[in-house]
């Protein structure tokens, strides 16, 4: 059987692929078909450029050419009259407008034919289509600029053609000539020309809503006199003083698109009439600080005051000479009481000194912090040489009475008002002129995306003024919060910020950056009622709100504050303000200030203060600490007070420093067992970037520590950065600052850094800020106090007698230190002596020389550092800089090695 020759069967998948390889005609032309998709082409932003584009070409051309015609159309009229059906075409036919046949016909068509000069209107209209089709954006308003363009060419070709009803030229067009004599032959000459008259003055007041304004009379801000209940205020009108900026007081009533319906008006709001806008501005709760505000029953005119007074703040204390006081001095007046107690007459200063007679107890350090605590205690303690000391300790004191504090400076005086400035007259003038416009961009911008509203409110702050609008039904909050962009646009004006919707309001707030801007001063927060009179433990005038409210706060409840912004945005003064406003309040006895400035230059205004108010490591030179080292010192220190405060608020019973004060107070705790008047402590870090930087961790979990433990024990931290980011304020220290300050920061992660939301971005700086206090975010203006005052307030606390020296923090000893100092030879490292080597050949005592050179980790050569120190080899630790090499020459070295153990 001969061997068949199979045919090779092709394979069925490559007949398919062949079956599909081949072009079905009719797929492709369907294909080809769906190609040209005209909604595709409709919605592509280069059609709509195209179309932008010819639409201002044939704005110019048919400018052009209807100005020509305004000079040729004697010559060129006849020739259009003459061939109307050839005359585009013919090319014999030679024309003088400047756009040759088209452009004489098209001007001819117009101008003649149709409207007269009130043609040039069609330019208009494409020249505004041509702008927002090429832009695409709604620069203007087409749907309006019709309605406009519409009636004007009636309108206008009407009027001129009864005007020029003898001119040879067609001033009006055949449609003016036709209505004209059709309106002479119904109303008569006279009838015609008032009506014209009437429709020709509505149309311009309704395009271009002139304002009248009778000659003005200079008018002054309207003076305040005194404030009657509530919000009623009695006004003296005497405008003898102009006020240039301000816009006479009838022009203040604030008119509002003919669709804005008005409301029913709300509590605190003033609302006059149809469709007119609501200017809310609330007064001052305080007496003496009275803002402007609208006044309610107005009879004739709506007035606007915008103005406020701010009379003399009556000085809280009486002046006082200021003498140059001796120091209390602990161990003087130690002594001092003792030998008068020994000879049995009064000491000379019992009154005015008061006489430490216990070695004031403090769990860790065995010294004295500041004599306090024992002055009225002295003759009952003076007795206990006699007595067994647990007996002492188990007296009850109960029966004297209560302890004062302060009596250990009776005769301190709190900081005087009168040295504070009021920054320029506080009044806050606000154009009504300024008002109106800004209310027109808004309710014109938001109409242009087809966002009509039904009210709209303006309550005017010293930086910014606050537009509430209540959208009309069914429009959407997140349409309005996506135009911020559109409307900072319009109102050309930078810092706006959209709050949408405005918390508790059920209104959208829209933040506008006043152009005229009101300083708030320090003295006007402190010498308002809120400060003067309220029971906050440590009392803190931040700013001044929108409304105007000045917000005054308690820092023992924020209970810590963290402050960022960019650099010269308003936080040194913030944290200025803050200082002040406790040092206007509290006794020395009664707050301490650990200042950590590692900038050196910040806080170092207040080291006059030092035997006063700031608190300090025992040894150490300077109360307020730039050195980072020391600051991990400092830190460590607080969080040891921290824990003996614990310790005695245990051993007391109570819950938190206020209970375990008064319970010293009502002398229910013996000072015997270590219990003692325990002031606040605020902790204000200047630069905390800095820090978390040199020191990292070792900085950042004492105050974390503090920060989750110490507000119960009266230890509060104010912390500023100005680098908000996110290796800085870490999750940790964020988890703990419930209340933060923002100032104006760069980026939107910034602000969002800072306070979980964004914002901060859009400040104006200069002290605008925002803080995030009970989960709330609230812009205010920050109170501004300038670095010469503070300067006064500081010597006038300075002058004063103060304590014999500063509060003594316990003592912090690093466990790394103590290490060093004592350890075993034996345990020497094997590499000790390669590394006492490097150190002596370089002369430089430095970790990282011996890092590098050895290739070694850096606990290790630490450790080798601590071992080369004990032995002698180099000097103590000199912070940043490198340790002294106290041997020489290697010869010496070899020498001393060979005599060590
Ligand atoms: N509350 C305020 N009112 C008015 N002006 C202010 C206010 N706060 C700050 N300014 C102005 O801004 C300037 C810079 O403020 P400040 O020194 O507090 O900024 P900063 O953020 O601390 O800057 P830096 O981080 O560089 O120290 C001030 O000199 C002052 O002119």
């Amino acid at each position: 059987m001969a061997n068949k020759l199979k045919k090779p069967v092709p394979p069925k998948v490559e007949e398919k692929e062949v079956k599909k390889a081949k072009p079905d005609p009719e797929k492709l032309k369907q294909d080809r078909e769906e190609k040209v998709d005209f909604k595709q082409l409709a919605k592509d932003e280069r059609t709509w450029k195209i179309m932008g584009t010819v639409s201002l070409l044939l704005s110019v051309f048919l400018f052009i050419a209807f100005i020509s015609y305004l000079f040729t159309w004697k010559e060129d009229q006849d020739k259009v009259l003459n061939n109307e059906a050839s005359f585009l075409w013919d090319d014999e036919i030679k024309v003088s407008n400047l756009l040759g046949r088209l452009g004489a016909y098209i001007s001819h068509f117009f101008i003649y034919r149709g409207f007269g000069i009130a043609s040039l209107l069609f330019c208009s209209f494409f020249f505004i289509t041509g702008i927002n089709l090429l832009t695409n954006q709604k620069i203007f308003s087409v749907k309006r600029n019709l309605r406009y363009i519409t009636f004007g060419l009636l309108i206008t070709s009407v009027s001129f053609s009864f005007l020029f009803s003898s001119a040879a030229f067609p001033f009006g067009g055949r449609v003016g000539d036709m209505i004209s004599s059709w309106l002479n032959s119904f109303l008569g000459i006279a009838g015609t020309a008032a009506l014209l008259l009437v429709v020709g003055l509505s149309y311009i007041i309704w395009q271009f809503n002139p304002t009248f304004r009778l000659p003005e009379k200079p008018i002054k801000p309207v003076k305040v006199e005194e404030e009657v209940d509530d919000e009623v205020l009695t006004v003296d009108q005497d405008y003898s003083k102009a006020q240039p900026e301000m816009a006479p007081v009838s022009d203040a009533k604030l008119f509002v698109e003919e669709d804005v319906k008005p409301v029913v008006p709300e509590k605190g709001n003033i609302l006059k009439g149809d469709g007119e806008m609501i200017v809310n501005i609330p007064v001052q709760e305080t007496p003496k600080n009275v803002f402007e505000l609208v006044e309610k029953n107005i009879p004739e005119e709506e007035r606007l005051i915008i103005n406020q007074t701010v009379e003399e703040p009556e000085p809280l204390i009486e002046e006082q000479e200021l003498d140059e006081v001796e120091p209390l001095t602990y161990n003087e007046t130690e002594r001092t009481h003792f030998s008068s107690m020994e000879s049995g007459n009064e000491s000379e200063h019992d009154d005015a000194i008061p006489t430490l007679v216990l070695q004031t107890p403090v769990v860790h350090v065995e010294r004295p912090r500041f004599p306090s605590a024992a002055t009225d205690l002295k003759l009952e303690i003076n007795r206990v040489e006699d007595k067994p000391i647990d007996e002492e300790r188990e007296k009850d004191y109960s029966d004297l009475p209560p302890y004062e504090p302060t009596l250990d400076l009776r005769d301190y005086k709190y900081p005087s008002l009168d040295i504070l400035e009021s920054h320029g007259s506080e009044k806050i003038v606000q154009d009504a002129s300024e008002l109106e416009m800004h209310k027109n961009q808004i309710i014109t911008t938001l109409k242009n995306y087809d966002i009509t509203i039904q009210r709209i409110s303006a309550t005017v702050g010293p930086t910014v003024t606050l537009y509430e609008i209540v959208p009309a039904a069914g429009v959407r909050i997140s349409r309005i919060k996506n135009l911020e962009d559109d409307i900072a646009l319009s109102l050309a004006a930078l810092g706006i910020r959209i709050i949408a919707p405005i918390p508790g309001k059920g209104t959208i707030g829209i933040e506008v950056p006043n152009v005229k801007k009101t300083v708030v001063s320090m003295r006007t927060l402190l010498s308002s009622e809120k400060f003067q009179h309220n029971t906050f433990s440590l009392p803190i005038a931040i700013g001044k709100k929108i409304d105007n409210d000045n917000f005054i706060v308690d820092l023992a409840a924020m209970p810590h504050l963290l402050m960022a912004g960019a650099t010269g945005q308003g936080k040194s003064v913030g944290l200025n303000a803050i200082l002040v406003s406790l040092l206007y309040k509290k006794h020395p006895s009664q707050l301490k200030l650990v200042l950590i400035d590692p900038k050196k230059v910040e806080l170092s205004i207040y080291r006059h203060i030092e035997k006063h108010f700031l608190a300090k490591l025992p040894g150490e030179e300077e109360a307020i600490i730039t050195d980072t080292k020391k600051v991990i010192n400092t830190l460590n220190a607080l969080c040891i007070e921290m824990d003996n405060r614990y310790d005695l608020l245990k051993e007391a019973g109570a819950r938190n420093i206020k209970e375990y004060n008064d319970k010293f107070i009502k002398r229910r705790l013996n000072p015997q067992k270590g219990h003692q008047y325990l002031p606040f402590i605020v902790l204000v870090v200047d630069e905390f970037a800095d820090l978390i930087m040199t020191a990292g961790k070792e900085v950042e979990m004492p105050i974390a520590r503090l920060a989750q433990l110490a507000r119960a024990v009266g230890i509060h931290l104010i912390i500023a950065t100005q680098r908000p980011s996110v290796n800085i304020i870490t999750g940790t220290i964020k988890a703990n600052f419930p209340a933060r300050i923002a100032f104006k920061v760069s980026s939107k992660i910034d602000s969002r850094t800072i306070l979980d939301a964004g914002g901060a971005e859009q400040l104006i700086g200069k002290g605008d800020m925002l803080i995030s206090y009970n989960g709330e975010i609230v812009r205010l203006q920050c109170a501004f106090v300038d670095t010469p005052e503070v300067e006064e307030v500081v010597d006038s606390i300075a002058r004063q007698r103060g304590y014999s020296q500063a509060f003594m923090l316990p003592e912090y000893v690093d466990e790394k230190e103590l290490e060093s100092k004592d350890f075993d030879v034996a345990d020497r490292d094997p590499l000790f002596e390669e590394a006492a080597r490097l150190i002596v050949q370089n002369q430089v005592g430095s970790t990282s020389l011996i890092q590098r050179r050895m290739k070694l980790g850096y606990n290790r050569a630490g450790r080798l550092m601590d071992q080369l120190e004990a032995a002698g080899v180099v000097g103590p630790n000199l912070g940043s800089k490198a340790r002294e090499v106290m041997i020489k020459t290697e010869a010496e070295l070899l020498e001393y090695l060979e005599n060590m153990p």
